[in-house]
């Protein structure tokens, strides 16, 4: 049934480390669509890095400027989108990827998210004495959320960005 709830676009969701840029740029790539990716919105639109942006205006100050991004972004047509991995902590978000795409929620356990982020200083969330810690609160919060928004669950777990994406176009040909 091509198009009956898609528009053509696919919207990545899941925590920080999951894979939704990278896996993301590569589906697009894939299925001809183009890649957007909120954050590098959000970036080129300040000028300036996310770890600045939390710093000057705080976490609340992101959260409207992610929430501006996802509702410009998700008008757009035939797109791959990797959200930041808080952008379903707001329901009108929520409601916007739910509407306008088919939602794709990649997940992966604590400690692997842990094992993928633990090298970048880029995410301000994980920038405390505990950050595994960190990943499972954070888990425990918004796992819920991303199952209520996905079309599709994803598990990433020991699986290459290669053997995923292989995996994904094949239940989207399948699903979509
Ligand atoms: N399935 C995977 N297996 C191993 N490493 C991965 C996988 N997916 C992503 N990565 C790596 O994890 C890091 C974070 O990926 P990224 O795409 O930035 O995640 P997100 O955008 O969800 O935070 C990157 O270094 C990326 O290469
Ligand atoms: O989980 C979060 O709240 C965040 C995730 C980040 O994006 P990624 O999920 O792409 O790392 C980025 O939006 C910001 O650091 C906040
Ligand atoms: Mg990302």
């Amino acid at each position: 049934m091509p198009g009956m709830k898609m528009p053509g676009n696919f919207f990545l969701v899941g925590l920080m480390g999951a894979g939704k840029t990278t896996v993301g740029r590569a589906l697009a790539k894939a299925a001809g669509k183009t890649f957007y990716d909120s954050d590098h919105e959000i970036e080129a639109k300040t000028g300036a890095r996310i770890p600045t942006i939390f710093e000057l205006e705080g976490e609340n100050g992101f959260r409207q400027r992610e929430a501006e991004a996802i509702t410009e972004l998700t008008q757009l047509k035939n797109i791959v989108l990797a959200t930041g991995g808080g952008a379903v902590l707001n329901p009108l978000n929520r409601a916007a990827l739910r509407r306008h795409g088919y939602v794709i929620y990649l997940c992966a356990t604590p400690e692997e998210l842990y094992q993928r982020t633990c090298h970048d200083k880029n995410r301000p969330l994980l920038q405390t004495a505990d950050p595994k810690a960190r990943l499972s609160e954070l888990f425990a919060i918004r796992d819920p959320l991303y199952r209520e928004v996905a079309d599709l669950v994803m598990d990433t777990s020991q699986q290459s960005v290669n053997s995923l994406l292989q995996l994904l176009l094949k239940e989207l040909e399948r699903k979509t």
